[in-house]
């Protein structure tokens, strides 16, 4: 089925050119892969808080904040239609591809955004649903149109843009931010520049081709990977804090400091990459390994949980 069936030459009633995409071109706008991930730390978020939510509400929440993110990423695909035509990693994007308009991808981001914002504010409340309209807004607006094609730091602040989902899940619960979901919303955020930075090493080509200011274009492979052990260090220390806080158990504080040190070790091996090394290896592997990492941590902060929650161990490590 497409969306042209009802229309001639591809206009619509009010002269809009639409395509012939399929809801398939429509799903791979919203960053499928890289969003189940900020689904799943919403998730962490929304288990972590105290309390509870109805489970009817719940299930709202994380359907809002997936189709709020997946709405940011159709906004971040219209605005950077002309440079993902060009990057070899991006080329095959909807839009790019030709399947979908420009058009429609704005129309369908801007549909989505106020569907998911509206709805999560109110059937659970407006303070998530007020973090969830300031996160599309950061990453489509302040990181996209702005940060991302000006500063090398565009992801260092713009990065601040993913590490929100754990807050609104957290808030969809309690109605508040707290310091406990401030600490998940640091682990994201000094996570994200050893995520990204690996994979810019290696697509430095790509970056530098659309006059895209990414780290190692600018100050060379030297610095970013400096930058990038520093974060690798960063994130390692933030992530072991929930225990120093007791909010988890010391067996989850061992589990982090071995994942950050692997991680600290992944970016040391970065480091010590030859310059100009074509297979850029050891980057590859920081960059899935990154994944795994946030993936890992956030698993363990809510089996932590769960298992202190529902007295498990039969009490506290
Ligand atoms: C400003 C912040 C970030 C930047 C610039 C960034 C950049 C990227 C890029 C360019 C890719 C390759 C995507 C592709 O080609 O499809 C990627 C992959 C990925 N990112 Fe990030 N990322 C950021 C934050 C995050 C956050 C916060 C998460 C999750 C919490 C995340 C999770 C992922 C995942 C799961 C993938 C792998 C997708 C796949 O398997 O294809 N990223 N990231
Ligand atoms: C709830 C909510 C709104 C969440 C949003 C979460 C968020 C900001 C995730 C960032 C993910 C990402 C792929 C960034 C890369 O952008 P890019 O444009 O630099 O990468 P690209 O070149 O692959 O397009």
């Amino acid at each position: 089925m497409t969306v042209l069936e009802n229309h001639d030459e591809g206009l619509s009633d009010n002269g809009v050119r639409l395509s012939e995409a399929g809801a398939r071109d429509f799903f791979e706008l919203l960053k499928p892969r890289v969003m189940s991930l900020v689904v799943f730390t919403a998730f962490a978020g929304l288990v972590l808080a105290p309390g509870a939510l109805n489970p009817m509400l719940a299930a709202i929440a994380i359907l809002c904040i997936a189709v709020g993110a997946g709405a940011s990423g159709a906004l971040n695909m219209w605005y950077d239609a002309d440079i993902d035509a060009v990057m070899t990693r991006t080329a095959r994007r909807p839009i790019p591809a030709g399947k979908v308009t420009g058009e429609e991808a704005l129309a369908f981001g801007i549909a989505l955004s106020c569907f998911s914002v509206g709805i999560l504010g109110l059937a659970v409340n407006w303070l998530s649903a007020g973090l969830l309209a300031f996160t599309i807004f950061f990453y489509a607006v302040i990181y996209t149109m702005w940060l991302k094609r000006w500063t090398p730091q565009n992801i260092v602040i713009g990065g601040a843009a993913g590490a929100f989902p754990p807050m609104i899940g957290y808030a969809a619960v309690t109605g508040t931010v707290s310091i406990d979901s401030v600490i998940l919303f640091m682990i994201i955020f000094l996570w994200t520049p050893a995520h990204f930075w690996a994979l810019a090493l290696f697509k430095m080509r790509d970056y530098g081709a659309v006059g895209v200011p990414m780290l190692p274009n600018v100050a060379g492979e030297g610095p970013t990977k400096v930058q990038i052990v520093v974060y690798a260090v960063l994130t390692a220390l933030c992530s072991v804090i929930p225990s120093f806080r007791g909010t988890a158990s010391l067996g989850y504080g061992l589990f982090a400091a071995v994942l950050g040190i692997l991680f600290v070790w992944y970016a040391l091996k970065v480091y010590r990459m030859p310059e100009g090394d074509e297979k850029m290896v050891p980057a590859k592997k920081m960059f899935a390994y990154s994944i795994l990492y946030l993936f890992a941590i956030f698993s363990a902060l809510m089996a932590d949980h769960v298992i202190r929650a529902y007295g498990v161990t039969g009490g506290a490590f």
